[in-house]
């Protein structure tokens, strides 16, 4: 195994990103010392328990201090309240990072606790599932992923270089890009498509017509396959649809007015119109699958128990 990349990592929050880190780490020989912070003290004994980090320690100061390397792996709402809490304890030199899924409201909120000396280089991994928690984490979760950076403007390209290169450990595949366009491009990719699923299965559980029981008894697999999007964790996605609002709004309004154009198809008989769709996304799907074919982790959600949406 090769030399760690950086002598101690701190992960604050230890809920499905960071346990992940923990894994990935261990199995990369990544970091000499992985230091954690969680605020319950039961994912505290749990972290400890089975061997996620080397310490535990109470308050996020703590954990940060002497670490070359900080990872901010909580809800993106508190990423700048924990900025502020552990400023006064960050090593000069150290590179401080986080992995939030909305970039521009977690550089807003961080970025003026950071102090002179301490390179941030906000971080994306796109890699997740609908799972939460210390015991949800393993360390396949961002083999063949995107990892998006935002570094700002005159970032140190020392530091950026070494946090692409830890990310290139894990698994993934590097990308940077401004964190607008960031919010953007995910909106469309992610926070969209949760929010519908969010939608969906709500609107299902309260047709009065149809008993919840009946919803569940004969739910199939489209309807099945937004369940698991509409498990993910709510404290996490409700921060999401908080601060990633303008870049929401902006693509469901096309969203809105692409449904009301299917629905005027559906009243009105017009099979042309669904069927040019219905055939253009076909072509979509099959050229994300075909993009992945050859990659090792191609059947990775099968070993891990979960499915493709599509797949039932
Ligand atoms: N779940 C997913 O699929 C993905 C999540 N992300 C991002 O990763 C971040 C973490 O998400 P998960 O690990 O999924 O969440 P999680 O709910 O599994 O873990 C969050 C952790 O943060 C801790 N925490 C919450 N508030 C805190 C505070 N004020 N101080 C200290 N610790 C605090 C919780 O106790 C928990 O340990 C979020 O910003 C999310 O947007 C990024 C990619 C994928
Ligand atoms: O579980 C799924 O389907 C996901 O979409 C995972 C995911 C969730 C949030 C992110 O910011 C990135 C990836």
């Amino acid at each position: 195994m090769s030399e760690p990349l950086f002598a101690r990592v701190a992960l604050i929050g230890l809920g499905l990103i960071g346990s992940s880190l923990c894994h990935a780490m261990r199995r990369e020989g990544l970091a000499g010392h992985i230091a954690g912070h969680a605020r319950s003290g039961r994912t505290r004994e749990t972290a400890i328990g089975i061997g996620l980090v080397d310490s535990i320690h109470e308050t996020a100061a703590e954990a940060v201090r002497d670490a070359d390397l900080v990872v901010l792996c909580v809800p993106v709402g508190v990423c700048g309240v924990v900025a502020e809490e552990i400023a006064g304890a960050l090593k000069p030199g150290a590179i401080l990072t986080d992995v939030g899924s909305v970039k521009g409201a977690v550089v807003r909120d961080v970025a003026p606790h950071v102090p002179d000396g301490v390179h941030f280089v906000p971080g994306h991994p796109i890699a997740g599932t609908e799972q939460s928690g210390p015991e949800s984490g393993f360390a396949e979760l961002f083999d063949e992923r995107w990892c998006i950076l935002t570094p700002p403007p005159g970032a140190d390209e020392e530091a950026v270089a070494r946090l692409e290169a830890f990310w290139q450990r894990c698994g993934s595949s590097v990308e940077r890009m401004t964190p607008e366009h960031h919010d953007l491009v995910l909106a469309i990719v992610s926070h969209v498509p949760h929010l519908i699923a969010y939608n969906i299965v709500g609107t299902a559980s309260d047709l009065e017509t149809v008993t919840q029981s009946e919803v569940i008894k004969f739910s199939a697999g489209g309807f099945r396959d937004f369940t698991r999007i509409a498990a993910s964790d709510p404290t996490m996605w409700r921060d999401v649809f908080l601060l990633n609002r303008d870049a929401v709004l902006e693509t469901l309004g096309r969203f809105s007015e692409d449904l009301a154009a299917l629905q005027r198809a559906v009243r009105w008989g017009d099979g042309d119109t669904l069927f040019n769709l219905f055939t253009r996304t076909r072509a979509i799907r099959r050229g994300i699958i075909e993009a992945h074919q050859d990659a090792p982790a191609a059947d990775f959600g099968r070993r891990h128990g979960k499915q493709e949406p599509g797949e039932s």
